[in-house]
C-alpha cells in the first residue's frame, strides 16, 4: 500500500482527526523530558531527552526490554510521575490539568474491578466520584457495555467473567468518563495468545468507531506492529528513544494482515530497533 493510500485510509476511518486548518491536533507534546529516580542506591535515569509528538486520532505503541522507562513515560503523561527536565502538555495543558479535566482513562494490566460491585457497578464507580444523575450513568453504563461486547453481564461479578472479559471491563470503566485520550499498561499481557489476538482485534474495532488517541505499552512486537499507527521502540540504560515507526498499514486491520511482506517489515525494524538498543549484560 502507498502512503498516499494509507492517508486516505486513515481520513476515511477517522472522521474528524484535523483542525479546521486542516493540520493535525497534537494531543501530546513532549520536548526533552527526562526523569530521574533519586534512590538510596543513587540516581536511576529513567527517562532522557525523550521528544515526542501523539497526534489525535493516533494509536501509539511504547515498546521496549523491561526497565526502559514505558510505564514510567505512560505515567508522567498521566500525572502520577513528574518530569526532572524538559516540557510536556496533554491537550495543550499540563498533565496536572489534563488530569482534573478528566482527558485520559487509564487501564492497567490487572483489570483491578471491585470483587463486591457487579460489573455495571464497576463501570458506575468513576461516575457516581464525578456526581452523575443515575439516569447520566445508566445510560454510560450501557453504551460501554456494548462497545467493549459485554452487554448482558451487567449484573455479574467480576469472577464470574473470564480474563479476558474482565479486561474488557476494566476499559469499558476507563472509557466511562468519556476521555479522548486512553492510556494502558500492558492491558493483555496476562492473557494467553488466542485471548490477547481477540481482544486486540476488538480494540482496534472499537479505536475505529470512538476516534480516541491510545498509548499503549506492550512488550509484544506482533501487538505493537499490528496495532499501531505509530510505533515507539525504546532501550534502556538511561531510558531514551530508539526509533519511532509511522506505520504504512491500512487503519481497517484483520489478524492475517501478520502474514504480509508489509506486517513483517516493521515488525523486522522493531526487531532490530530491539536488539540494537539491548544491553546483553542484563
Ligand atoms: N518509583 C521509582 N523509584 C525508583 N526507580 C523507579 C521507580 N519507578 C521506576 N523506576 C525505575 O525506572 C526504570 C524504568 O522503569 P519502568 O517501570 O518505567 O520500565 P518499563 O519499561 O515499564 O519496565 P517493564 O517492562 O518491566 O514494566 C527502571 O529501572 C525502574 O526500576
Amino acid at each position: 500500500m502507498t502512503k498516499a493510500a494509507s492517508v486516505k485510509d486513515a481520513a476515511m476511518a477517522d472522521p474528524a482527526p484535523h483542525s479546521r486548518s486542516g493540520q493535525k491536533n497534537t494531543v501530546i507534546d513532549i520536548q526533552n523530558l527526562s526523569l530521574t529516580f533519586e534512590t538510596n542506591d543513587g540516581p536511576v535515569h529513567a527517562l532522557s531527552d525523550i521528544d515526542l509528538k501523539i497526534e489525535q486520532g493516533d494509536f501509539v505503541s511504547f515498546i521496549g526490554p523491561s526497565g526502559c522507562g514505558k510505564t514510567t513515560l505512560l505515567r508522567v503523561i498521566a500525572d502520577l510521575e513528574r518530569q526532572t527536565a524538559g516540557t510536556i502538555t496533554v491537550n495543550g495543558v499540563t498533565p496536572e490539568q489534563a488530569r482534573l479535566n478528566r482527558a485520559y482513562g487509564y487501564v492497567f494490566q490487572a483489570a483491578a474491578l471491585y470483587p463486591w460491585r457487579t460489573i455495571a457497578r464497576n463501570i458506575a464507580l468513576p461516575l457516581e466520584i464525578m456526581g452523575l444523575p443515575k439516569s447520566e450513568q445508566d445510560q454510560r453504563i450501557a453504551k460501554n457495555m456494548d462497545l467493549v461486547n459485554l452487554t448482558g453481564f451487567e449484573q455479574k461479578y467480576p469472577w464470574q467473567l473470564s480474563g479476558g472479559m474482565q479486561q474488557r471491563a476494566s476499559i469499558a470503566r476507563a472509557l466511562a468518563v468519556e476521555p479522548d485520550l486512553l492510556l494502558m499498561d500492558e492491558p493483555f499481557g496476562a492473557l494467553d495468545e488466542i485471548v490477547r489476538d481477540h481482544l486486540n482485534e476488538q480494540l482496534l474495532q472499537l479505536w475505529a468507531k470512538t476516534n480516541k488517541t491510545v498509548v499503549f505499552v506492550t512488550h509484544s512486537i506482533p501487538e505493537a506492529v499490528f496495532l499501531s499507527t505509530k510505533i515507539v521502540v525504546l532501550c534502556p540504560r538511561p531510558g531514551r528513544i530508539y526509533d519511532v515507526i509511522e506505520s504504512d498499514l491500512p487503519r481497517e486491520r484483520t489478524l492475517d494482515l501478520r502474514e504480509t511482506p508489509e506486517f513483517l517489515k516493521i515488525a523486522h525494524r522493531v526487531r532490530e530497533g530491539l536488539k540494537a538498543g539491548h544491553s546483553y549484560e542484563d
